[in-house]
């Protein structure tokens, strides 16, 4: 089954736990594990890892994986009565045979469609009924996209609300080498002080402590510019307004089991997330949300960038 050419391949990952390996004609990939439909490679032409996994990552039954791309649902972090983040991110996913069609053309020869639907244990914790779709896909360019699909399946004719984001752990050579883009002057909640809200000063985002903000109503692009690597990653979004900006720093990332002491320097989540206003569902009433991430190379030294570049070419 290990061809270099063919574009899907199931395989066992850590822990003899199933996963699915996308390759792309020009040599990038992605893997995703069923456990949390759970993305936690991306590789560029090069093989590159541009994600980030904690080399402490635990890969267990009813615990997410450290790094890579959670997906938290049916709600984001603390915001509600559930488990930090809900509990998709730690479900078996099963694979998606005949998923309905997308109105565009996303079927890139290396995608594969995954979906989550409650189980009686689920349903006891979150008394709906729902589908929940995931395309994962890699473009010509090695661009790789997520698109969750929900769909709300009760009999009982009762709505649902839920919180969403896409938990972006990208590898960065040094996060005080780091800025983000496309955030500058938007109102955040600050994780850090109670959710107050805030306004971001006109500046780039840059780090030099722990930071844990909700960025609301954000662009649909926001670029992570990492000039030691000399590369950018630009994230656009859609369905998904705000973003939230994550790094644990020295102090906390010693209190997290399965993150290593150092290892904050080389990570950041920007995630693209649906939070400030939760989505509601009517029964038949279906939700969408995209993200699509890039990484291209970028000459950037300090002030040379225009970032109404990074952020306006497509
Ligand atoms: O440790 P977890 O549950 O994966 O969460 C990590 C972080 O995820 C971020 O999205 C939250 O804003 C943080 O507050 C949280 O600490």
């Amino acid at each position: 089954m290990s061809s270099e050419r063919v574009p899907v391949e199931l395989s066992k990952g850590v822990n003899s736990f199933e996963k699915i390996i996308l390759r792309e004609i020009r040599g990038s990939s992605a893997e995703v594990y069923l456990h949390g439909g759970h993305v936690t490679s991306w590789k560029n032409e090069n093989g590159e890892e541009l994600l980030f996994v904690s080399s402490k990552a635990l890969f267990k039954p009813q615990k997410a994986i450290r790094g890579g791309i959670p997906i938290c649902f049916p709600q984001f972090s603390n915001h509600g009565p559930l488990e930090q983040h809900g509990f998709a991110r730690n479900r078996i996913w099963s694979i998606d045979t005949d998923p309905p069609a997308f109105p565009t053309n996303s079927s890139s020869k290396a995608h594969i469609d995954l979906i989550l639907r409650p189980s009686e244990e689920d349903i006891k914790i979150w008394p709906h009924s729902y589908e929940f779709r995931l395309r994962v896909a890699l473009g010509p360019g090695g661009d790789l996209m997520l698109i969750s699909r929900i769909r709300n399946t009760n009999t009982d004719g009762k709505p649902f609300t839920f919180t969403f984001a896409y938990h972006t752990y990208f590898s960065v050579s040094d996060i005080s080498e780091v800025r983000v883009e496309g955030l500058e002057t938007l109102d955040y909640l600050d994780n850090l002080q109670n959710k107050e809200r805030f306004t971001e000063q006109g500046d780039a985002i840059t780090f030099e402590t722990e930071v844990d903000k909700i960025y609301l109503s954000t662009p649909t692009k926001i670029a992570i510019l990492d000039h030691e690597k000399k590369r950018t990653f630009v994230i656009r979004k859609d369905g998904l307004p705000d973003a939230v900006v994550w790094n644990p720093w020295d102090k906390k990332a010693k209190a997290i089991v399965d993150f290593g002491d150092d290892e904050y320097k080389h990570m950041l989540c920007v995630e693209a997330a649906a939070i400030e206003k939760p989505i509601t569902l009517k029964p038949g009433e279906e939700w969408r949300g995209r993200q699509e991430l890039s990484a291209v190379a970028s000459s950037y030294c300090s002030g040379q960038l225009d970032p109404q570049r990074v952020l306006q070419g497509s």
